[in-house]
């Protein structure tokens, strides 16, 4: 990661052929948009054990991270500060979404495509459309 660069951490979490979306309520240019919930990787902390803790925080849920879904580049971009990584995740429990967002969507293949996602997102969930999945 180059100097000044932070890395964002994504899960896609698949059940009974759905995808999990979340509706972020901040910052103001990004609320109301969807995402595929996860977070920034503190210093020190691998992007796996990242992503698990912003899901248990930000959801409830207990993950198991699976594989990573590459991007072209490595990362996927989202700005001059900011990559992502994205992983798929799996886990029994039932998200309950907390402060950072007010809705959750489990989205079908055909449906992938519907939601307003942040601008970062509609390549990786173009990309879901048409990838097998777990
Ligand atoms: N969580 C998440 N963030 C994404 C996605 N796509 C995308 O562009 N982002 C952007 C939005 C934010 O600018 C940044 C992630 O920041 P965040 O606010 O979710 O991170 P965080 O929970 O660690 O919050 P904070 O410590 O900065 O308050 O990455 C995505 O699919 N999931």
């Amino acid at each position: 990661m180059a100097p000044g660069v932070r890395l964002v951490v994504a899960g896609v979490l698949v059940r009974d052929d759905r995808i999990l979306a979340t509706r972020r309520t901040r910052p103001a240019a990004l609320a109301g948009f969807w995402e595929f919930p996860g977070g920034k990787v503190e210093a020190g902390e691998t992007p796996v054990a990242a992503l698990a803790r912003e899901l248990a925080e930000e959801l409830g849920i207990g993950v198991t991270v699976g594989a990573e879904i590459e991007a072209a580049q490595g990362s996927w971009p989202i700005s001059e500060t900011l990559r992502m990584r994205v992983f798929w995740v799996a886990s029994g429990d039932e998200p309950h979404p907390g402060d950072a967002h007010d809705a959750v969507r489990w989205l079908r293949r055909t449906e992938l495509t519907d939601p307003d996602w942040v601008p970062a997102d509609v390549a990786v969930a173009a990309l879901l459309a048409e990838r097998p999945w777990p």
